[in-house]
C-alpha cells in the first residue's frame, strides 16, 4: 500500500445505505504479518466471559434513530478485545504521551493504559514522553508499571506533562523508530490529533509496524462525533463550586450580580451544562449564540428586570463568549504555541460594562462579583464516574492497539466504544446548537432572551445546513439523544 493508499478514508458499504467509516489497520500496508491467540483467552477473569471477544464484524451506528425507508447510514468499528492479536506480549514496547490543555483524567487514561497492558496483555515495557509531543525529541522517558502509575488518578494534572507546540514529525517519528516503539498511546484534543494523524501516515509510509492510538481529551467538549470527552462531567461539578458561590454572594446584597467566566473557546458545553445543572443561573452566555447589551432584547434590559422581579442575579459566560463585540478594535489576535487564538477577558470586559451601565444610569445601584475559576475545573482529579470513563477509554484503546487497528481514536457513541479514523475526530468542531433542544431547555429554565429574532434564527438554519465547521447533531451533547 502507497503513501496515498495510506491516507485515504477507509470507506467501505454495504445494503440498505450501509457505510462504515473504518480505521486503519497492520495488514493495509505490510503483508503476511503472524497472529497470536489473544492471552485474555486464559485470563482468569476474562476466560469466563461468554462472547469476551468482540466480532470481527461489529459496527456501531453513528445515528441511533432511525426511520422505516432511511439508510443504514454510517458506523465505525466496534472497540474491544479481538480474538487474535498481532503482538507476542515480549515485543511490544508501548509510549504514552499527554499534550494540550489539562482535563480531568489525563492520569487515570495512563494509569489505565499501563494496568491494561501490563494485567490483560502480559506486556512489561512502558514507557511515558515527558512534556507532549516536543518531550519525543528533547527530553528523556520515564518507565511506567502498575506500581508507578498505582495512585495517580487520585491526582490532578498529568504525571507526564504536557506542552502546546513543538509538533515536528520527522524528529518524533525517529525517535519512535530510533527507540523501537511500536506502539504509541496519544491523550490530547483536537490539535493532538492532527498532530496524531500525520504521525500515523508517517509511519505507515516507513512501512513500520507501530499502532498510533489516540484517546481524546477536551475539557471543552468540542470533539465531534463521540458522545462526551472524558473530565467534561468532573468540570461540569467542579464548576458548580463558582455557581455557587457567586449565588452565594449575589443573594446576600441588595442588587447583587454574580458574574461567573467558565472555559469554552470555541463551544459553550460547559457553560450550558454548568447551567442546567445548578439552576440559580439567570443567564448564560456562549460563543454560539451571539448577544448584545443595549436596547429592547438586550443584556442590559434583562439585567435590570430580573433585579426588580428577584434582587440577584448570577451570569455564566463561557470565555470564548461575545469576542466579537470587544475584539473588533485589536488589529491582531495574539495566539498560543499550537496556533489557539489567546481569548481577551469577556468575564471581566463583561462586569465593568454592567457597572459602567448602571452606573450611568443613576437608577439603580449595584453590587457585583466577579469569580474567575478557569483552571480550577480542569486541574482537578476526575471524579467517579469519569474514572471508570478514562479506564474503559484506555481498555478500548489498548485492545485496538494489540488487535493490530492504527491511526484510530477511541471514543464512545451512542453509548459503545467505538475506533474512530482521525480524520471524523479533527475535521470539525463539536459545538453547541442554539436551534436545537438542549439549548431550548436552557432557555426556557434561565427565561433568558434569546438574542435571536425570527430572521436570525432561519438564517441560522441556513448556516447550519451549509456549515461543515460545525458538527450538527441531535441535540447538544449527544447522551442525551435519548432525552
Ligand atoms: N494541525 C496540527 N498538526 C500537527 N500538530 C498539531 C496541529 N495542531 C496542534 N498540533 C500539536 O498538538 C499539540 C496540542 O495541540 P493544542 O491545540 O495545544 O491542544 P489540544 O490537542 O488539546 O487541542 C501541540 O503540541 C501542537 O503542536
Ligand atoms: O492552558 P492554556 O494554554 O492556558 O489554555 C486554556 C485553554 O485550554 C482549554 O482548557 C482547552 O484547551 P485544549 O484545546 O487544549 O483542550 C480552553 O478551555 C482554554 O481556553
Ligand atoms: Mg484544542
Amino acid at each position: 500500500m502507497g503513501h496515498s493508499a495510506v491516507s485515504k478514508a477507509k470507506i467501505i458499504t454495504g445494503d440498505y445505505g450501509y457505510v462504515l467509516e473504518d480505521v486503519p489497520h497492520f495488514s493495509d500496508y505490510i503483508s503476511n504479518l503472524p497472529t497470536y491467540p489473544n492471552p485474555l483467552q486464559d485470563h482468569p477473569a476474562y476466560s469466563v466471559v461468554k462472547q469476551y471477544f468482540v466480532d470481527a464484524d461489529d459496527t456501531i451506528p453513528q445515528k441511533v434513530i432511525a426511520h422505516k425507508n432511511g439508510p443504514r447510514g454510517i458506523h465505525f468499528r466496534r472497540g474491544g478485545a479481538r480474538q487474535k492479536v498481532y503482538f507476542r506480549s515480549d515485543e511490544v514496547h508501548a509510549c504514552i504521551v499527554t499534550c494540550g490543555g489539562l482535563c480531568p483524567g489525563l492520569n487515570t487514561v495512563i494509569r489505565e493504559i499501563v494496568c491494561g497492558l501490563y494485567h490483560m496483555y502480559g506486556v512489561k515495557k512502558v514507557i511515558g514522553i515527558e512534556g507532549g509531543y516536543k518531550g519525543f525529541y528533547s527530553r528523556n522517558t520515564m518507565l511506567l508499571d502498575p506500581k508507578v502509575v498505582n495512585d495517580i488518578h487520585k491526582r490532578g494534572g498529568t504525571i507526564l506533562g504536557t506542552s502546546r507546540g513543538g509538533h515536528d514529525t520527522k524528529k518524533i517519528v525517529d525517535s519512535i523508530q530510533d527507540r523501537g516503539i511500536n506502539q504509541v498511546y496519544i491523550i490530547g484534543g483536537d490539535g493532538t490529533q492532527k498532530g496524531s494523524a500525520v504521525i500515523y501516515e508517517e509511519l505507515a509510509r516507513r512501512g513500520l509496524k507501530v499502532v498510533v492510538a489516540g484517546i481524546p481529551k477536551t475539557i471543552d467538549n468540542d470533539i465531534p462525533v463521540i458522545d462526551r470527552s472524558f473530565g467534561f462531567d468532573t468540570a461540569v461539578e467542579e464548576a458548580q463550586r463558582a455557581i455557587n458561590a457567586a449565588h452565594v454572594e449575589a443573594e446576600s446584597i441588595e442588587n447583587g450580580i454574580g458574574v461567573v467566566k467558565l472555559m469554552g473557546r470555541y463551544s459553550g458545553f460547559i457553560a450550558m451544562h454548568a447551567t442546567l445543572g445548578s439552576r440559580d443561573v439567570d443567564c448564560c452566555l456562549i460563543p454560539e449564540s451571539p448577544f448584545y447589551l443595549e436596547g429592547a432584547g438586550g443584556l442590559f434590559e434583562f439585567v435590570e428586570r430580573r433585579l426588580k422581579e428577584n434582587g440577584h442575579m448570577v451570569i455564566v459566560i463561557a470565555e470564548g463568549a461575545g469576542q466579537d463585540l470587544f475584539s473588533q478594535s485589536m488589529k491582531s489576535v495574539d495566539r498560543d504555541a499550537s496556533g489557539n487564538k489567546l481569548l481577551q477577558d469577556v468575564g471581566l470586559w463583561i462586569s465593568q460594562k454592567i457597572k459602567d451601565h448602571f452606573a450611568k444610569q443613576n437608577k439603580m445601584s449595584i453590587n457585583l462579583k466577579y469569580i474567575d475559576p478557569t483552571y480550577m475545573i480542569r486541574a482537578v482529579p476526575s471524579n467517579a464516574s469519569d474514572n471508570v470513563y478514562c479506564t474503559l477509554l484506555a481498555q478500548s484503546a489498548v485492545h485496538g492497539a494489540m488487535a493490530g487497528y492504527t491511526g484510530f481514536t477511541v471514543g464512545l457513541v451512542n453509548g459503545r466504544h467505538t475506533y474512530i479514523p482521525f480524520n471524523r475526530i479533527t475535521e470539525k468542531q463539536h459545538k453547541v446548537v442554539i436551534t436545537d433542544r438542549m439549548w431550548a431547555r436552557l432557555l426556557s429554565s434561565t427565561n433568558q432572551p434569546s438574542f435571536l429574532s425570527t430572521k436570525d434564527m432561519v438564517q441560522d438554519e441556513k448556516d447550519e445546513s451549509s456549515c461543515d465547521v460545525v458538527d450538527v447533531v441531535d441535540d447538544s451533547v449527544n447522551i442525551e439523544t435519548s432525552f
